[in-house]
């Protein structure tokens, strides 16, 4: 069985990092996964990639060559790529029982103009058989700010629409908002799993009051959804990682179909113990 985590989020939410930390975690239980980079302006990673967009078209090269700006190349260089897909199948077609986690970039419009990710998950799953899944990060900082956590959670809610797959909100770098003594913030602690009706009026006592009908129906709007919460993501924490880690596996229902491992000196008697 092959999956495939797609990690996305705005720019700067901290994908990249999320993407090595969680490597990491995964090597020290023994397992293997993989980094696919999307990104054809990265300029360097914790962990090579295993597969790199950069092999199939540079930014700096679309920039230097065909006169375009940094955003336009980038969707230049997206567009190209979907153009180009048998280059994926090409690289991912040697992979077998694999998991890959697959850093993506974080400019909004690549999500929201162009469809790549969307296509991008498709052809995953249908022409190369991963279980496909997705991570949206918003910042941990956006959510002491009601109208930034309006605006955080609607992109997430606009990504899940488009991708059409399983996917979690993480809420990352939450290292920033601890307190003194190693807690979180409880203002910020709070948004973690909101309860509708406070959240309403919370963002209500902060907005005139010729916006509380908009903000009421982005509540039940996101309350519909079932996106408003978020698994705390701290990178430094190991058990953060860990945690999250499960919930991606649960999602995709990893290790499902796999044989159970048994080590090789338990015999069956063993079993009793447990
Ligand atoms: N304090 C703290 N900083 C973090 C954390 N995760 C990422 N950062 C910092 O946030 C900045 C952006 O992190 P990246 O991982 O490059 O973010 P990204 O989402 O990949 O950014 P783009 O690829 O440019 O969209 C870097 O300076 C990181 O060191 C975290 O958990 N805590
Ligand atoms: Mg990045």
């Amino acid at each position: 069985m092959r999956y495939a985590v797609l990690v996305t989020g705005p720019a700067g939410a901290g994908k990249s990092t999320f993407c090595a930390s969680l490597i990491t975690h995964a090597n020290t239980l023994g397992r293997q996964v993989h980094l696919v980079n999307l990104d054809p302006a990265a300029e360097r990673f914790e962990y090579q990639p295993a597969v790199d967009i950069r092999d199939l078209i540079s930014l700096e090269d679309v920039m230097e060559e065909l006169e375009f700006g940094p955003n336009g190349g980038l969707v230049y260089c997206f567009e190209y790529l979907l153009n180009n897909l048998d280059f994926l199948e090409d690289e991912l077609g040697q992979y077998e029982d694999e998991y890959l986690i697959i850093d993506c970039p974080g400019q909004i419009e690549l999500y929201t103009h162009i469809p790549l990710l969307p296509r991008l998950a498709q052809f995953l799953q249908t022409r190369l058989g991963y279980r496909t899944s997705a991570v949206y990060l918003v910042e941990s900082q956006f959510m002491q700010d009601k109208a930034k956590y309006f605006a955080g959670v609607l992109s997430a809610m606009s990504c899940m629409l488009s991708l059409g797959i399983s996917m979690l909100c993480l809420m990352s770098k939450m290292d920033l908002v601890k307190d003194d003594k190693g807690r979180v913030r409880r203002e910020v602690g709070r948004y973690l799993d909101p309860d509708p009706n406070l959240l309403l009026e919370d963002v209500n006592s902060q907005t005139n009051p010729k916006f509380h009908s908009l903000n009421k129906a982005v509540v039940s709007l996101i309350e519909d959804q079932n996106i408003v919460s978020f698994l705390p993501l701290d990178v430094s924490a190991e058990d953060s990682v860990n945690t999250i880690l499960s919930h991606i596996d649960n999602m995709m229902q990893y290790g499902e179909d796999e044989e159970p491992k048994v080590p090789k000196d338990m015999d069956e008697g063993d079993f009793d113990d447990y």
